[in-house]
């Protein structure tokens, strides 16, 4: 079946298969560039995360650790001046050690200054409304507690207070032991991060609530997130799951975002890397462009050329089938020829110049193998006098009727011939054929014409009768020629007709 499709349907299917290839590569080579970036982005989100939560942990514990130092001292010392001074120099040297300390500062039960790490004892502002002082009186928890950004009374700056209870030595409520932490100090370290123009990083309570976001906008800090998607799937994961990764739409501004979130290992905190699906398939989309533009360049110009191809395999086909038709057209041209040429135009049989050939290459096999050679001279008796009684074109017709005859009777092994040898005698050449042979077949032919019956008025016999003389040789190097073969029949010949005609003469 393939055999039967044209060369120009192989080239056209090739020309597609390379451009469908083409195309085909492109494309899953693009989707693969696709999925290694978003790879790649995930990767750098769970990066992020893991260093910002780390950062935020180590802030607060440094933070907590300062806290507990104070608790103890104060539940150990008491409240008296001595201890208070000794605990205000301990303070003063945290805040100059940790930089993401504003202030450290202690409450008494009534939310008054008791001391603080800027050595002003301030009666100027009570705290007892702060969320954090709430908390520690009314939970008996000795924990640390991370509250809520504010601004500080004290400093104006947005502050993350981080707080421990005071006991009294009977266990109620003592009062509140306060660091605040510096909001910028969040803010300098989310800001190195690269997270791309339309990405975010973010910092968020267990409850829901934002601590800070970065870039940084003042009116969402405490705000709520507790109906966006990311909280919402963050606070249904539970122990290893709270670390991962997925896309949500914006709670800001709806863009689809990979959020990377990771809890912090000591506070009921979680932060987020936030990146942009967008941005970060910006690139991937300018490459996949560029190169399928090549590829669609390239695939044009390969159909063009390619058509162009296929077009030129169509016309050389056409032109070599044209030629094949000339060349057999041709060839069948020089085969009439040569038959033309090997044969009497008259009577349809081998004319002279082929029966000298085949004579001579008879003659000469017949010398190799020492066989026999026989040759029968066939002449049409009294024709002058036909062809003047009937006409030139009768006298046509009762040779090429005498010659069907004889080509019929004649036998048809290889190297039998039959000839029109001259105007109307026809020889007939019997290879390894003895005279009994060559007789038998002559008598044949006579018998067979005389039987035919054509009139001849000219005639003795009342119709068109024939004589022949046969001869045969066993042909010997450098003792016979062909030529003396047909001498002999010819002399034959002669003899038949002296003899009265319609008859056969053997050559002796
Ligand atoms: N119609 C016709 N006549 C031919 C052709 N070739 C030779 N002839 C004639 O054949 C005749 C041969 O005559 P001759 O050789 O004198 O002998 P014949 O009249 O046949 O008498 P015998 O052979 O002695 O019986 C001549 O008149 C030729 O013109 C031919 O192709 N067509």
């Amino acid at each position: 079946m393939f055999k039967r499709l044209s060369i120009t349907f192989w080239a056209t299917v090739f020309v597609g298969v390379v451009c469908l290839s083409l195309v085909g590569v492109d494309v899953w080579r693009s989707l693969n560039a696709r999925s290694e970036q978003l790879a790649e982005m995930e990767r750098l989100g769970a990066n992020l995360a893991r260093a910002m939560a780390q950062q935020a942990d180590d802030t607060i514990k440094a933070a907590d650790t300062a806290l507990a130092d104070v608790v103890e001292r104060i539940e150990t010392d008491g409240t008296g001046a001595r201890a208070l001074a000794r605990v205000q120099r301990q303070m003063q040297t945290q805040v100059i050690n940790l930089p993401q300390l504003v202030g450290l500062f202690v409450y008494d039960e009534q939310g008054r200054w008791i001391v603080n790490s800027r050595g002003t004892p301030g009666q100027a502002y009570n705290n007892a409304d702060r969320e954090y002082f709430i908390h520690h009186r009314t939970h008996p928890e000795r924990g640390p507690h991370v509250g809520h950004p504010v601004i500080s009374r004290s400093s104006g700056r947005w502050i993350m207070p981080v707080s421990r209870r005071l006991n009294k030595p009977d266990g109620s409520f003592g009062g509140v032991v306060l660091a605040t932490l510096d909001i910028d100090y969040f803010r300098r370290f989310y800001q190195s991060f690269d997270v791309g123009a339309r990405g975010a990083v973010a910092l968020l309570s267990d409850d829901g609530v934002l601590l800070l976001r970065q870039p940084f906008d003042s009116s969402r800090v405490g705000s709520s997130m507790r109906d966006s998607e990311l909280f919402r799937h963050y606070a249904q994961q539970r122990g290893a799951a709270r670390t991962g990764s997925a896309f949500f739409h914006s709670f800001h501004d709806n863009a689809v975002r990979l959020n990377s979130f990771r809890p912090l290992e000591h506070y009921p905190l979680f932060v987020t890397a936030a990146l942009s699906r967008e941005e970060m398939l910006e690139r991937w989309r300018r490459d996949t462009f560029t190169s399928s533009a090549g590829v669609v360049v390239l695939a044009a110009l390969l159909g063009f050329f390619g058509k162009r191809l296929v077009d030129q395999i169509k016309l050389r086909a056409q032109a070599e089938a044209e030629l094949r038709q000339a060349r057999d057209a041709l060839e069948s041209a020089n085969r009439t020829l040569e038959r033309q040429a090997m044969q009497d135009g008259l009577t349809g049989l081998a004319n002279r110049r082929q029966f000298d050939v085949t004579l001579g290459n008879e003659f000469s096999r017949a010398m190799r193998h020492q066989d026999t050679l026989a040759f029968i001279m066939i002449d049409v008796d009294y024709f002058k006098q036909y062809n003047d009684l009937y006409g030139h074109s009768a006298g046509d017709e009762v040779l090429r009727a005498v010659s069907k005859l004889i080509r019929a009777l004649t036998p048809k092994r290889p190297g039998d011939l039959t000839a029109r040898y001259g105007g109307e005698e026809v020889g007939i050449l019997l290879p390894n054929t003895d005279l009994h042979g060559a007789q038998a077949v002559a008598e044949r032919i006579r018998q067979a014409v005389e039987q035919l019956q054509m009139p001849h008025n000219g005639s003795p016999f009342g119709v068109v009768t024939l004589s022949a003389g046969i001869a045969t040789i066993a042909p010997q190097r450098g003792v016979h020629l062909a030529g003396m073969l047909v001498e002999a029949a010819d002399k034959a010949l002669y003899v038949a007709k002296s003899e009265g005609r319609n008859r056969l003469s053997l050559a002796p």
